[in-house]
């Protein structure tokens, strides 16, 4: 048994593949959460994250159907704390239902998450972070004509609405996630990168409209809770470089100094891999002992068998 604790960030694939029906999404969710349990098999700790991009860009959307006085629009740093709401839900239940198959006891508990930002994140004016569905480059020109929302193109993937990401500066609900996990919860926290929030003069905490990237805030909680490995789950077995290309190659075990000579040849798309390599990079710089993992959700099996996976150390 090992008794690691490890903080695991799920990726867009853990959640929803092409169906975004709630259905569909607990569906994906059941799988994800028996891939999971090899890990709490394995003796280990687990506190879990996940994305909300899909997710908040919906409700965004759905906000259309308000109306200013009886059923008013919600903001979007409270959509982010609905989405905690929902996916925890349905998380938190596949892990306890995966759990009891496999007759192992013990609680799992979602906390909604404040992460702090700093209100002057030059991200508030700049913004990156793609939410919601893809569109053709026609469909995101005739939508922003129409709403004055932001669209870009999405790491080839077609056009999406974005909106601000700030970076995560501290988690609000830190000592609870650190108590939870030392009395045997298997905790979900940070959900969609956690709701965006900032402290005022006086120290009180105020909602703003954005959504933070998840790998960071998976990072800075790996970082805060002391972790020992930081899993981060998306749709590849490893990182690759000249990812796509007929010569492409996987990164095994890979050093940060030599992560950083690929991100300056842009070997990372932003967007998609370049944050789960940079965050991989932070975390493993803050931790004396740190290792970071990089792979896929069906790939976790062997990641505890033999260390399958792109593995991030010092070097
Ligand atoms: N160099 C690379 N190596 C591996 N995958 C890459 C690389 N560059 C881009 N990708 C793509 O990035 C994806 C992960 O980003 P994304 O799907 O946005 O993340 P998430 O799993 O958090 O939703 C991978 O599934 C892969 O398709
Ligand atoms: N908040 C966030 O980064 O979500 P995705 O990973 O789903 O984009």
């Amino acid at each position: 048994m090992s008794n690691r604790k490890i903080v695991v960030a799920l990726g867009g694939n853990a959640i929803l593949s092409s169906d975004p029906s709630a259905g569909a999404q607990q569906k994906a969710l059941e799988d994800t959460a028996r891939h999971l349990v090899k890990l709490v098999k394995n003796g280990d700790n687990l506190i879990i994250t996940h994305g909300n991009g899909p997710q908040v860009g919906n409700l965004l959307l759905q906000q259309i159907a308000a109306d200013s006085k009886k059923n008013p629009a919600l903001p979007l740093d409270t959509l982010v704390a609905m989405t905690e709401g929902s996916i925890g839900f349905w998380l938190q239940s596949a892990m306890q239902n995966a759990l009891r198959e496999k007759g192992i006891e013990k609680g799992v508990v979602s906390v909604v998450t404040q992460v702090i930002v700093d209100k002057d994140d030059p991200a508030f004016e700049n913004l990156s972070k793609p939410i919601g569905p893809f569109y053709t480059e026609e469909e995101a020109r005739a939508e922003s004509e129409k709403t004055h929302a932001t669209f870009k193109e999405d790491a080839g993937r077609g056009w999406r609405k974005v909106v601000a990401s700030p970076k995560p500066v501290d988690i609000q609900e830190i000592d609870a996630i650190r108590t939870l996990s030392d009395n045997n919860q298997i905790v979900i926290a940070a959900g969609g990168g956690g709701i965006p929030v900032v402290k005022d003069d006086q120290g009180n905490l105020h909602g703003v409209e954005a959504v933070i990237d998840k790998d960071f805030a998976s990072q800075r909680l790996a970082e805060l809770v002391d972790a020992d490995l930081f899993i981060v789950l998306t749709g590849v077995d490893y990182v690759y470089v000249n990812f796509n290309k007929p010569d492409q190659e996987k990164l095994d075990r890979v050093t940060v100094p030599q992560l950083e000579e690929y991100i300056a040849q842009d070997q990372f798309a932003p967007g998609s891999m370049l944050p789960k390599v940079q965050a991989a990079i932070a975390f493993v710089n803050g931790r004396p002992e740190g290792k970071a993992v990089i792979t896929s959700l069906e790939n976790l099996g062997a990641l505890i068998e033999s260390d399958s996976g792109t593995t991030i150390e010092k070097g």
